[in-house]
C-alpha cells in the first residue's frame, strides 16, 4: 500500500531539513501509530504524504500502490485515496458543509470514472454517516469549520473520511481537543472504517486514543528519523517511561 524509503525533507522557506531518512512501509489493513516528541517531524510526515508545497523532498521516494506519490498533485493523491484528517483543521467561510462534502465526494467520483451522487442518495449517505459521528444537521448547514469547537471540527474531518472512503487514512493528533465521549465517538467512526483493503497512520501523543483505535504497529520518530518500532504495547511503555529511552539515538 505505502513504501516510504529514505525520505529526507526539509523545508522550502528556509532549508532546514526535518525529515532525515524515514523508512517505512504500510500494508493493506494495517494501522500504524506514530509517536514522538514535539517537533520531531510527525506533522511534516503527514503533510508530504498529502501534498502540502511547503516542503522540499532532497532523497528518497514515496510509493503508494506501486506508483509516485510525489508526483502526484494533491487532488490526484485524493482521487487515488490518500486522505489527511488535519491536526487543524481549516475554516472555509462561504462554503456550507454540507456543499464541501457533496463537492468532494463527487469530485472523487469523477476522477474514478464514476456518475456524481444524486441529491437523494447524497443526503442518505451523509444523514447516515453524520448520525455515527454525532455531527447535527445544524453543523452541517453551517460554512465548514467555521464556529465549530475544536471537538466538532475533529468529528467534521472524520466525517468527510467516512464518505471519501480512502484507501490510506492519515490522521494527524485526531485525538487533541475531544473530549471524552467524543473521542469514543470518533474512534468507533475510525474503527467503522477498519478494512483488509484500507490502512491507516495515526499519529497521537497519548496512549488513550490507541486504546480505542488499537494498532499493529507503532513507530517512535524522534528529530526526523523512526527510532523505534514495536507492537501495541510500545506505546504503553513511552506513556509510562516518556521518550528518554529513544530519542538519544537519533542525534
Ligand atoms: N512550514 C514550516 N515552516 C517553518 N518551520 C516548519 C514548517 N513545517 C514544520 N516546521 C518545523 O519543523 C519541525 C517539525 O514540525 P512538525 O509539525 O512536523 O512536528 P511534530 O512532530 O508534528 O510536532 P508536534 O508534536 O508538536 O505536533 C518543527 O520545528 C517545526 O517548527
Amino acid at each position: 500500500m505505502l513504501e516510504i524509503k529514505n525520505l529526507h525533507a526539509r523545508i522550502a522557506e528556509d532549508g532546514s531539513e526535518i525529515l532525515r531518512g524515514i523508512d517505512l512501509t504500510v500494508k493493506p489493513g494495517e494501522i500504524h501509530a506514530i509517536m514522538g516528541p514535539n517537533g520531531s517531524g510527525k506533522s511534516t510526515l503527514s503533510y508530504i504524504l498529502a501534498g502540502k508545497e511547503d516542503y522540499e523532498i532532497t532523497e528518497g521516494e514515496i510509493l503508494f500502490n506501486g506508483e509516485n506519490l510525489l508526483e502526484m498533485e494533491p487532488d490526484e493523491r485524493a482521487a487515488a485515496g490518500v486522505f489527511l484528517a488535519f491536526q487543524y483543521p481549516i475554516e472555509i467561510p462561504g462554503v456550507a458543509t454540507m456543499e464541501f462534502l457533496k463537492t468532494a465526494i463527487n469530485a472523487q467520483r469523477k476522477a474514478r470514472g464514476e456518475d456524481a451522487l444524486s441529491i437523494p442518495d447524497f443526503m442518505k449517505l451523509v444523514k447516515a454517516k453524520s448520525a455515527d459521528l454525532n455531527v447535527t444537521m445544524d453543523m452541517l448547514k453551517r460554512p465548514l469549520n467555521v464556529g465549530f469547537s475544536g471537538g466538532e471540527k475533529k468529528r467534521a474531518e472524520i466525517l468527510q473520511m467516512a464518505l471519501l472512503e480512502p484507501k490510506l487514512c492519515v490522521l494527524d493528533e485526531t485525538d487533541s481537543g475531544l473530549d471524552i465521549d467524543a473521542l469514543r465517538i470518533v474512534s468507533e467512526g475510525v474503527n467503522k472504517l477498519r478494512s483488509p483493503e484500507r490502512s491507516m497512520i495515526v499519529i497521537t501523543h497519548y496512549q488513550r486514543l490507541l486504546d480505542h483505535i488499537v494498532p499493529d504497529v507503532v513507530h517512535v520518530l524522534s528529530k526526523g528519523k523512526i527510532v523505534k518500532t514495536g507492537g501495541k504495547e510500545l506505546a504503553l511503555e513511552l506513556e509510562k517511561n516518556g521518550y528518554a529511552d529513544y530519542v538519544g539515538e537519533a542525534a
